[in-house]
């Protein structure tokens, strides 16, 4: 088995069909998909608003490498121009965890070090999974309630879907 949370984000171009490429992407292993979100941008603050979403997948044939594998074949698809660190972008896809797996390599750290400060990803990855626990760090709702206020109103649900 292996379960998978990817975080999908885009702020550049048609955002919406950007987030639907990386779901296609993945469709026979979906699990569960999270609302859209609109949200104001972390890092380098002077660019477009992000379009986020999570999606939990499942295929018990692709391990962590495999995940992150796909999901920069998403990204190269979408024709993602990495240009600055933290700026924008058409696609990014973050491998956020592969069941409990722990790693420092660079190439893909498990859980994604970044999890626990983005509201981006804590918002829509709690309306899926409630009760989802990130290793080493505790229950994503209480990850939750610790960000600032200010930074959990930075992320808006809107009616934007993304088809299965
Ligand atoms: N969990 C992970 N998910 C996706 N990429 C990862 C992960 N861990 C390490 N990487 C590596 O990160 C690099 C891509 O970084 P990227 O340009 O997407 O960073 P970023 O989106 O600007 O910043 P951040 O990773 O903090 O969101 C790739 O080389 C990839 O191998
Ligand atoms: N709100 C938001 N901000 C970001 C995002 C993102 O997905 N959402 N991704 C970034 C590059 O990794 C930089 N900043």
């Amino acid at each position: 088995m292996s379960r998978a949370l990817l975080s999908l984000g885009s702020n550049l171009g048609d955002r919406l069909a950007f987030l639907q490429s990386a779901v296609d992407a993945v469709r026979p292993a979906i699990v569960a998909v999270s609302s859209v979100y609109e949200t104001k941008a972390w890092g380098v603050e002077d660019q477009p608003d992000f379009l986020n979403a999570v999606v939990l997948v499942d295929d018990p044939a692709r391990d962590h490498w495999d995940w992150l594998r796909t999901g920069q074949a998403a990204e190269q698809a979408a024709e993602r121009v990495r240009e600055l660190r933290w700026g924008p972008r058409t696609l990014d896809v973050d491998i956020v965890t592969v069941d409990g797996v722990r790693s420092d390599d660079p190439r893909l750290l498990l859980p994604h070090p970044g999890t626990p400060e983005r509201a981006s990803v804590l918002i829509p990855w709690s309306e899926i999974e409630p009760d989802a626990v990130l290793p080493g760090h505790g229950p994503v709702t209480g990850l939750l309630a610790a960000r600032p206020q200010d930074d959990r109103d930075s992320v808006r649900r809107t009616s934007l879907r993304l088809v299965l």
